[in-house]
């Protein structure tokens, strides 16, 4: 895919919940790489899709594995037709493009991966290409963006202090009820009621965590509950299907979370 493929041609819909977007802006400005901290479903890949739109750059998005290698970010030699090729991997291609590269749940990568943003994400900004002996200077409109939930963060999981003093950090967490239900109204096309109720709910789940959940309710769960209602299903039910199952397997979790959406649907 070429990085002109990544370029977001409509508006994406975005509620901002605090200064994020002027933060951004402000740091984008001034080439300083971002890290957004929040919870799962909490918006942030809705966020990025909307910068990348309002600055009106290419996103290039890559979901980090401990499987990532460097060469899978800076790119490689490959045979085609019988020569040697040397093709850009997604890091390289967004450099080249002047494009927002964001590396989502960054954390997951193994740590001699994520070395090799550091020169990009100082004021340096190049990307060493080692195996072609090259040093990429990002363009200003370059932008480095990575993502973390430090909810789920173990010590052998964490951001190297290293890698994430080099960036400006912005925190994204669940909008307020009146908000959030604004965005699960929009987003699923359901009534202010039923999406009042969905995030009461939602709150519910959230005083759960760590008294047996990990997580309560994202934003994300919200509108697929809320999709399922606007598709006929009964509130109860799409409660059940599209939040409960995807917080827990624990059969008396389950009962319980069942049991809050039975009280307020
Ligand atoms: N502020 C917001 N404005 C509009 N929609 C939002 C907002 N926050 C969350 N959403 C809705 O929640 C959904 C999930 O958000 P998103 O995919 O951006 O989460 P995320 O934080 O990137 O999750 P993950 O860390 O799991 O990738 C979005 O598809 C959108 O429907």
């Amino acid at each position: 895919m070429k990085p002109e493929d990544h370029v977001i041609a409509e508006e994406p819909y975005y509620e901002p919940v605090g200064d994020e977007i002027a933060v951004f802006e402000a740091a984008y400005a001034k080439g300083l790489p971002i890290l957004l901290k929040g919870p799962t479903g909490c918006g942030k890949t809705r966020f990025m899709e909307y910068m990348a739109w309002r600055l009106k750059r290419a996103l290039i998005t890559v979901s980090c594995h401990d499987d990532l290698t460097s060469s899978d970010l800076v790119g490689r030699f490959l045979v085609k037709g019988g020569e040697t090729v040397w093709v850009d991997g997604p890091l390289a291609r967004a450099v080249r493009a002047g494009g927002i590269c964001y590396l989502d749940e960054i954390v997951e990568a193994r740590k001699d991966t994520t070395v090799v943003i550091h020169p990009l994400a100082d004021d340096r900004r190049v990307l060493p290409m080692e195996k072609l002996g090259e040093l990429l200077a990002a363009p200003d409109t370059f932008c480095l963006a990575i993502s973390y939930n430090p909810g789920y963060q173990s010590v052998l999981k964490d951001l190297k202090l290293s890698t994430r003093q080099r960036f400006v950090a912005l925190e994204l967490t669940y909008p307020d009820a009146a908000l959030e239900q604004k965005i699960v109204a929009q987003e699923a096309r359901i009534d202010a009621e039923q999406a009042r109720q969905l995030v009461r709910f939602a709150h519910m789940t959230r005083n759960l965590k760590g008294q047996g959940l990990d997580e309560g309710a994202s934003t994300r769960l919200l509108v697929h509950a809320g999709k399922l209602i606007a598709a006929g299903i009964a509130p109860v039910t799409a409660c059940r299907s599209a939040i409960a199952e995807a917080l827990t397997d624990d059969p008396e979790m389950l009962a319980a979370v069942n049991e809050l959406s039975s009280s307020l649907f």
